[in-house]
């Protein structure tokens, strides 16, 4: 047996191998003593094997999900082996297999899934002249993602992507593999890594397996076919899922090519700082996801998610949504509640068709779920009627919800109303769906009838008034006849055993009722099973049609909770126009108003914003506590919430093109990696000026156009026209909006005011963003003088007494002083504290005002006698030959020359 248990776990050596004996999963060697230690069970020995005690530790099998639960979340990855052979059948230990691998990017039991998250497998593939090729996706969802990007990309798209898992080849290069471990650190250690043979990733392999995957002759209609990098990335995903699910995924039938530039880029740390999906503190409410999903399933609220964390840049399907929004929210004439409403209600409690149906591609679908999937068609049905389809997206949807023909009837006929919830414990398929098994059921059940009927059919054949007919556990069934009656017992009766008083006789058809019944239970449960198999053979066909039902469904009720959120929380629709601008009016930041509203705390102020291509900047002081992060941050959420389809809180808002939001706020020391605070706001100011940059110089494209995107979803779907999406058309106008939040406050007053100096000019000269620039540094208000796209704001602060009163309306002009001092004291400074710095203030200010001399901090550098060492010169001097590899080398060659771009930029 120890020679079969190493054999499997020679084939599984990164993996936690789960080897079943009887009623438990057992653990052996480095497996049970890592086991016993994260699931705290003990740790046995027992026997010899070569010499040395076998160390084990077990679980038994009836619960074994909740410690696949703990394990998972805790980063491991377990392979799941049966006995697959029957007890006995051959000599030495019972045939067993690995059935699956469990990891954490390819979930699919629904006690280890997070309702309202996908679980994401990701394989990177760093490629050739420094792209990189990515493919992830969800094993309980249908479409494949694809992308390429520049290797210091690769960040970005992990943030973006957010993975559960990430697969990478072993060829890669020690700096690349550092790389991807430095990345899972800062997202703090929320995927796993896993390494996996470099043959694997291969671009012919992954084109062979992609064609198989879709059944197609050329990835050409997916706009798949030019992405080398990708297809070889997408081959070791394939096979990795398949490797952990030991069966293809049949349900995988869309492939959705990526891009940059078809996505608003948000970088990580515009996710992080306007709070999206997680708070600063890494807890998942409040945020703007938490605020807006009001979903009814956690299809809807994965779709949601999945809309939230990547806006594109085309407007149309986020047009399409507005629209869908205000028909939902409109009363049909002669109704008495609107479509929003009764579509929720119908949507309450709808399973999982998304999961459930990649289950059933997957045959690991449970009864009860299919139960639950024959109700969610029916109220598929019953949804459609309720959409208003004078709007084209819902009336598509409406199309889309038809259930397949046939699948709930089939459902139906065949699962009992209130199954058992595993197959092995029988009571799974419906009466009168199978006439053998109904008989085997019977058999077991009636048998008391049976054998009474039996009784009086002999006794009048024979004319014996006390014949019996009984069962005995050691003897069967029997004819029992006293002695008196002996002479009377017809030829075709065959003794059994002769008591005292009686004897006791068998029939042939006696016999066989014995033989049906003593088995019949244990047939009737193999029939169940055998029809369960044969039952999810017949679901195969309808698995791409309940993805469809699935995919609306989940759309609907996005849409429908983004509605719901429109109505409670007062939102408006926005305009989307061609030409760059943003206007909001009366702007709020929606997740502190609700706040406010929470605690009772007041009114949220809203506030207007004004920018376009005359007035990019905006130059934001005023008071600390006055709101100015607030301010800045409501306007980058209404833009992205405008931008995902979602009406927004505001009055009215018009907005241009937007390609990107970047953020830089305040954060914490990222001690992790070694980075202060001040190093950490220059690193980010950095990307960001170069990010701007180089948005100048490579505008985007109406990509969606060129690729016959389908508008609906954004997915590039074979046969669909260009005709049906609607390009920006304004693409290559667009411009990304930039928050700076008190930039330069980390080092010493004078580096921190020239580089905010430089910062501002360097946004406002050279860069197309619309920039919001909160600053403590008055010298800034200066700016806008000389600056004709800048203008000053400030937020407004009153004094009241000794104390400051914030009013947060954020108004033109420069604030008039800092209140700095006040609201120290409001945080509780004690009032000695208080009291030597306005002394200290009047003599700082008296001392400026004695020694300001005319410095002009905005002009532009002159002409250096002796040019600074560039970037290139640097990383060049970085760089020693000989500790590079030959593939090193060739990567540093490409940052060099990336390097260099950038400075022509
Ligand atoms: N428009 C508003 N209406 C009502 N309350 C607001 C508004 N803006 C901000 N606040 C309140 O003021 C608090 C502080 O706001 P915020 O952090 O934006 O100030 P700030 O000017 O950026 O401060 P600092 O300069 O210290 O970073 C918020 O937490 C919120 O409670």
């Amino acid at each position: 047996m120890m020679a079969q248990y190493l054999r499997l776990k020679a084939d599984h050596p990164q993996t936690l191998l789960f080897y079943r004996m009887g009623d438990f999963y057992e653990l052996f060697y480095g497996d049970a003593e890592k086991a016993s230690r994260l699931l705290d069970i003990t740790l046995t020995q027992r026997g010899q094997s070569a010499g040395a005690p076998v160390v084990m530790c077990g679980v038994p099998f009836h619960s074994m999900e909740s410690y696949l639960a703990r394990l998972i979340k805790l980063g491991e990855s377990v392979a799941i082996c049966e006995q697959v052979g029957e007890v006995g059948a051959a000599k030495g230990p019972v045939e067993r297999k690995v059935v699956r691998v469990v990891t954490p990017g390819t979930l699919t039991d629904a006690e280890l899934l997070q309702d309202k998250r996908e679980a994401l497998l990701l394989a990177v593939h760093a490629g050739a002249r420094h792209r990189l090729g990515l493919a992830w996706l969800s094993v309980t969802g249908a479409v494949l993602h694809l992308a390429e990007c520049e290797a210091e990309a690769l960040e970005g798209w992990l943030a973006r992507i957010g993975p559960s898992e990430l697969i990478y080849g072993a060829e890669v290069t020690p700096a690349f593999e550092q790389r991807l471990k430095l990345a899972r650190e800062q997202a703090g250690g929320s995927f796993t890594l896993a390494l996996r043979p470099a043959w694997q990733f291969d671009a012919q392999l992954g084109e062979r397996k992609l064609l198989e995957q879709m059944q197609a002759a050329s990835l050409q209609a997916w706009g798949a076919d030019a992405l080398p990098e990708a297809q070889a990335a997408a081959g070791a995903l394939l096979g990795y899922a398949e490797h952990t699910q030991g069966r293809a995924l049949s349900h995988l039938q869309r492939i959705s090519v990526e891009r940059e530039d078809d996505l608003i880029d948000l970088p990580a740390t515009t996710r992080r700082n306007l709070e999206l999906v997680q708070t600063l503190r890494g807890e998942d409410a409040p945020t703007l996801f938490s605020l807006l999903d009001s979903c009814m399933s956690g299809m809807g609220s994965r779709a949601l998610r999945r809309w939230l964390l990547a806006p594109r840049r085309d407007r149309s399907e986020a047009r399409a949504r507005h629209a869908a929004i205000a028909a939902l929210q409109g009363l049909p004439a002669g109704q008495t509640a609107a479509p929003w409403k009764l579509l929720r209600e119908q949507l309450k409690n709808t399973s999982d068709v998304e999961r459930i149906a990649a289950r059933i591609a997957l045959r690991q679908v449970r009864p009860r779920e299919l139960v639950a999937l024959g109700l969610a068609l029916e109220k598929a049905r019953r949804v459609a009627p309720l959409l208003p389809t004078q709007d084209p997206l819902l009336a598509h949807l409406a199309a889309e919800l038809e259930p397949p023909r046939g699948c709930a009837e089939l459902l139906r006929a065949a699962i009992a109303a209130e199954p058992a919830a595993l197959v092995r414990d029988g009571g799974v398929i419906a009466r009168g769906h199978d006439a053998e098994l109904d008989e085997l059921r019977a058999i077991s059940e009636n048998c008391d009838d049976f054998l009474l009927k039996l009784e009086v059919q002999e006794r009048n054949l024979t004319g014996i008034a006390n014949l019996r007919v009984q069962f005995n556990r050691v003897h069967g069934f029997y004819i029992e006849v006293t002695q008196s009656a002996l002479a009377k017992v017809p030829e075709h009766y065959r003794r059994r055993q002769t008591l005292k008083n009686a004897e006791r006789f068998i029939t042939p058809e006696l016999k066989a009722f014995e033989d049906k019944a003593l088995s019949a239970q244990e047939r009737a449960l193999a029939r169940e099973k055998w029809l369960y198999e044969q039952l999810l053979d017949a679901l195969q066909a309808f698995v791409p049609a309940l993805t469809r039902v699935a995919d609306a469904l989940a759309t609907l009720d996005a849409l429908a909770a983004l509605t719901e959120r429109a109505l409670t929380l007062n939102w408006r629709a926005p305009t989307f126009i061609n030409h760059p601008c943003i206007e909001i009016i009366q702007g709020r930041h929606p997740v502190v108003e609700a706040r406010l509203a929470e605690k009772s705390a007041g009114a949220f102020i809203a506030n207007d914003t004004l920018l376009g291509p005359t007035q990019r900047m905006q130059m934001i002081t005023g008071p600390n506590m006055g709101g100015k992060s607030t301010y800045m941050r409501q306007v980058a959420i209404i833009v992205l919430l405008a931008s995902i389809g979602s009406f927004v809180p505001a009055a009215q808002c018009r907005l241009g093109p937007i390609d990107a939001i970047h953020t830089r706020i305040g954060a914490a020391d990222d001690l992790a990696n070694a980075q202060s605070t001040f190093m950490l706001e220059m690193t980010e100011a950095a990307q960001i000026l170069h990010a701007v940059a180089a948005r100048e110089k490579t505008p985007g494209r109406p990509r969606a156009a060129a690729q016959g995107m389908r508008a609906e979803d954004g997915l590039a779907e074979p046969g669909a026209t260009a005709a049906a999406a609607a390009p920006s058309g304004a693409a290559s106008s667009a411009y990304s909006l930039v928050l700076m939040d008190e930039i330069g406050r980390g080092t010493s007053t004078f580096d921190g005011l020239a580089l905010a100096a430089g910062i501002a000019a360097q946004l406002h000269d050279r860069s197309r963003a619309f920039s919001l620039f909160a600053t403590h540094y008055f010298e800034l208000t200066e700016f806008p003088a000389q600056h004709h796209a800048a203008v000053n704001m400030h937020v407004s602060a009153t004094e009241s007494g000794r104390d400051i009163v914030f009013l947060h309306e954020v108004q033109p002009g420069p604030a008039s002083r800092s209140y700095g001092i006040q609201v120290a004291r409001l945080a509780g400074m004690p009032a000695q504290v208080v009291q030597h710095a306005r002394q200290a203030l009047q003599a700082l200010e008296a001392q400026q005002n004695d020694t300001r001399a005319q410095v002009d901090l905005f002009a532009p550098p002159p002409a250096a006698e002796q040019p600074e060492a560039s970037a290139v010169d640097s990383a060049l001097a970085a760089i020693d030959p000989d500790a590079l590899s030959p593939r090193e080398a060739l990567d540093a060659l490409y940052a060099l020359k990336k390097l260099q771009r950038r400075e022509g930029a």
